[in-house]
């Protein structure tokens, strides 16, 4: 049967990327995936600071997609590999939750958002569902790891 979630405070919601789940990488501590994910928009500038330490994942979010910052030029070409990258991180630095994405087995994980046809479903299930596809394959290397440990 498929996972859905989305909401941080229902079932699975420590898969959605504004879960409280810090981790270090590229050498700083990220409050969550979503702080990682929007601050890389702006790679090398002062705004992915800015981000890094903004109050929320909904505030790093909202600076993240505000059009009048300059979004680095690669960004369409890079945005799911820093989303991987992420998402790695974040699951390889909380035992809890990789157990949980780990008890899945091979259940398909959807993000059901209602609003986001590139990362979740969207309204109608049409959507992509990159994240969900990363966190898919975050899982099979996991338990790659996991074996060769
Ligand atoms: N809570 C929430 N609201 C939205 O409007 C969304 N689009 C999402 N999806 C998440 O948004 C992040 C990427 O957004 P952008 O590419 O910057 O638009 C990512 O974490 C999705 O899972 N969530």
């Amino acid at each position: 049967m498929t996972i859905y979630f989305y909401r941080v405070n229902e079932p699975y919601g420590c898969f959605s990327n504004f879960s409280a789940h810090g981790f270090m990488l590229d050498g700083k501590w990220w409050p969550t995936s979503e702080h990682y994910f929007q601050a890389q928009k702006f790679a090398g500038t002062p705004y992915e600071e800015k981000i890094r330490l903004i109050k929320s994942p909904k505030d790093a979010a909202t600076m993240g997609r505000d059009r009048r910052l300059p979004l680095r030029q690669d960004w369409e070409l890079v945005k799911d590999e820093v989303m991987r990258k992420a998402v790695l991180q974040k699951f390889k630095s909380h035992h809890d939750i990789r157990a949980i994405l780990l008890s899945t087995g091979n259940r398909e994980i959807v993000e059901n958002s209602p609003v986001d046809y590139y990362w979740g479903c969207g309204a109608d299930g049409s959507g992509k569902n990159m994240l969900g596809q990363i966190l898919m394959e975050v899982r099979e290397e996991l338990r790659r790891e996991g074996n060769r440990s």
